[in-house]
C-alpha cells in the first residue's frame, strides 16, 4: 500500500507527483530512460524502470534541477537521495523550528548540522535552498566530501554550507564538529545514518564491483517481497559497526556532553526494530524530551528520533497540547489565587507574553502517604539499567559531587566531565562519566505548566509545557480541589453556600472579596 497519502502535509509532491511525461519532454537526458507502459489503472503512461540504478539517478537529478534549481552530481555507485523522502525530513526539522518559534529574526539565522552528508550532499543542500539554513555537512568518508564540496561549489552556496571531513575511527560523531564552531549556537543536527551491520548487508545485497554493493531484487530469500527498486551503495553508505543502533547511540553519547550547544538532536531511523532501544536509552537520560515521528513516501517508512535537552523546546510535533480548564468565576483576583497556590507548592514562576510558566521540580501536590508509597516502590525496584556502548581505560579521578541518591535531579552526582589522559596512547580525551542512582523517578522530573486568564471565559487555563501527563493532571485536579466548593454563579451573583454541604468552609475573602455571600 502506498504511503504517499501520508507524505508531508507541505511536501510539493504529495499532491503533485513526478511527472514523467513532462519530464521527458523537458530534458533529453531523462528521455532515454522513458518508456510507454502500464502504470496502475491507466493502460498506456510514460514511465521508468525503478531497477535501472540509472534511470533512478536521472529522476533525481533532474528534479533537483527542475524544482529546486540545484544543479547536483550524483556519482555512479554512490546512494541515489530519492528527493520526495529526503524533503519529508527537511519539512520535519522545519516543523520543529517553526513550533519553537526559533526563526524569528531575533533569534538570529539557523544553523544545523547533516551528520553524514554523502557524495549529494541532500540534506543540506535542499536544507539552504528550502529554508534558508546554514549548514555544517560531515562525512567520513574523503570521496563523499570530495564531491559534496564540489555539489556545494556548483550551486554557489558555500557561504551557506561548510563540509568537514571527520575521523572514522572516532567513537565521537559531534563532539569535534561542535568543538570546532564553538562561536556557533547549532538549532539543530539530522543524520541519516548507515542502517546495516556487515553481516545484514551482505544479507541483503551483493557486492558489484569493489566497494560497491547493490541490493537483491531478484533472489530476496525473506518473508518481505523483493524491494522494487534498486539500492546502489558504497559500503560506508550502508555498514557501520553496530548498525543505526550503535551510530545513533553514538550520537546520543555527544549529545550528553554537548547538551544544548544544540538545541534539537535528530536522526532518521531505518529500521523499526532500533526505535525501541534508543527510546528507552533516552528516557533513562534526566532532563532529556523525546519524541519518534514517521516518515512515510511510496512504500517506505522511516522514523525520525528527535531530543532536546532544553526543557523548553518541543520535540513532538503531533501531540496536541495537554490542557486543563478551571472556572474561576466571581473570584476577585484569580491570577492572584492561582500564584498563590502554586507558590505554596514550591513551583518556580517565570512569565513570558500573557503566560505565566510555573516550574515544578518535586512532586509537591501528593499527600505524604501517596509520596511515601510510591518512593518505596521505586527503592524495591532495581536499579536502573544502563547499556554500556564502550569502555576507555582513561585511568582518572574525578569529583561525582554531592549526590546522594535522593536529590541527584540537579547535576550532583550524575553527569561529570573530565579531561583525562588515556593510559594507552597518551592522547588526551574528552570522558563523560555518569553515576546512575536508583533515583526515585518522582524526582527526576521537571514539570513546566504554563497558566492563563482569557478574561473572555472567566476561566484559568493549564497547559503542560514540559514533563509527565500524569504528574501535571494530579496538579491540576490538585489545584481543582483547592478552589472553593459548590458555589453557583448565574451570571450576576453568587447565592453562596449551599444547604447540604456541611464540610463547606468559605474561601480566602482576599481573593472573593465581598462577592461570595452566605
Ligand atoms: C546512508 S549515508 C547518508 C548519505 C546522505 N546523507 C543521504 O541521506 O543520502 C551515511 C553516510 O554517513 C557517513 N558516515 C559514516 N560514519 C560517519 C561518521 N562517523 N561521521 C560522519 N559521517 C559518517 C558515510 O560515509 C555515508 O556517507
Amino acid at each position: 500500500m502506498s504511503l504517499n497519502k501520508q507524505m508531508h502535509e507541505r511536501n510539493p509532491y504529495k499532491s503533485n507527483p513526478p511527472d514523467f511525461k513532462q519530464l521527458a519532454i523537458e530534458f533529453e537526458e531523462f528521455r532515454k530512460f522513458c518508456t510507454l507502459g502500464p502504470n496502475g489503472k491507466t493502460p498506456f503512461q510514460v514511465t521508468i524502470n525503478f531497477q535501472d540504478d540509472d534511470a533512478v539517478r536521472c529522476l533525481s537529478r533532474v528534479l533537483l534541477k527542475r524544482d529546486f534549481n540545484l544543479n547536483v552530481d550524483l556519482p555512479k555507485g554512490s546512494l541515489v537521495p530519492r528527493i520526495p523522502q529526503k524533503i519529508n525530513y527537511v519539512l520535519h526539522i522545519d516543523d520543529l523550528i517553526k513550533k519553537n518559534d526559533l526563526e524569528s529574526n531575533d533569534k538570529g539565522p539557523i544553523y544545523g548540522i547533516d551528520i553524514g552528508t554523502g557524495a549529494s550532499c541532500i540534506y543540506a543542500l535542499l536544507g539552504s535552498r528550502l529554508c534558508d539554513w546554514n549548514m555544517l555537512a560531515t562525512d567520513a568518508d574523503q570521496f563523499a566530501v570530495q564531491v559534496a564540496t564540489a555539489n556545494v561549489l556548483k550551486n554557489q552556496l558555500a557561504n551557506k554550507i561548510r563540509i568537514a571531513h571527520v575521523d572514522a575511527s572516532q567513537k565521537a560523531i559531534l563532539l569535534d564538529v561542535v568543538k570546532h564552531h564553538e562561536d556557533i549556537k547549532f538549532t539543530f543536527c539530522m543524520c541519516n545514518p548507515p542502517f546495516f551491520e556487515s553481516h545484514e548487508t551482505s544479507k541483503r545485497f551483493k557486492e558489484q564491483e569493489s566497494g560497491v554493493f547493490c541490493n537483491k531484487l531478484m533472489d530476496y530469500d525473506e518473508k518481505r517481497p523483493a524491494p522494487k527498486s534498486a539500492t546502489i551503495a558504497r559500503s560506508n553508505e550502508l555498514q557501520v559497526e553496530g548498525g543505526e543502533l550503535a551510530f545513533v547511540n553514538r550520537i546520543i553519547d555527544d549529545s550528553i556532553i554537548l547538551q544544548d550547544k544544540i538545541l534539537i538532536y535528530t536522526s532518521m531511523l531505518g529500521k523499526k526494530q532500533s526505535v525501541v532501544p534508543l527510546k528507552k536509552r533516552l528516557e533513562r537520560l534526566m532532563g532529556v524530551r523525546f519524541a519518534v515521528s514517521t516518515l512515510n513516501q511510496g512504500k517506505t517508512q522511516r522514523w525520525v528520533l528527535a531530543w532536546t535537552f532544553r526543557h523548553d523546546i518541543i520535540v513532538d510535533i503531533e501531540a496536541n497540547p495537554t490542557t486543563h480548564s478551571l472556572s474561576t468565576a466571581g473570584m476577585m483576583d484569580p491570577r492572584a489565587w492561582v500564584i498563590d497556590q502554586l507558590a505554596r507548592l514550591n513551583m518556580k514562576k517565570s512569565e513570558q507574553h500573557d503566560t505565566l510558566l510555573f516550574d515544578a521540580r518535586q512532586i509537591t501536590w501528593r499527600s505524604e502517604k501517596q509520596r511515601k508509597d510510591s518512593l518505596r516502590k521505586l527503592f524495591d525496584e532495581p536499579p536502573h539499567k544502563r547499556a554500556r556502548m564502550n569502555t576507555v581505560d582513561a585511568s582518572c579521578s574525578t569529583d561525582l559531587g554531592e549526590g546522594d541518591g535522593l536529590d541527584s535531579y540537579t547535576d550532583a552526582g550524575n553527569v561529570n566531565i573530565v579531561e583525562a589522559e588515556s593510559s594507552e596512547d597518551g592522547r588526551s580525551r574528552v570522558v563523560a562519566i555518569q553515576a546512575y542512582f536508583p533515583v526515585p523517578k518522582d524526582k527526576m522530573f521537571l514539570l513546566r505548566v504554563a497558566v492563563r486568564f482569557p478574561s473572555a471565559t472567566n476561566t484559568v487555563d493549564f497547559e503542560l509545557v514540559s514533563g509527565p501527563p500524569k504528574y501535571f493532571h494530579q496538579l491540576v485536579q490538585y489545584i481543582r480541589t483547592r478552589l472553593p466548593k459548590n458555589y453557583e454563579t448565574n451570571g450576576t451573583s453568587l447565592n453562596g453556600r449551599p444547604k447540604s454541604d456541611k464540610k463547606f468552609r468559605p474561601p480566602h475573602d482576599r481573593y472573593y472579596g465581598n462577592n461570595w455571600r452566605w
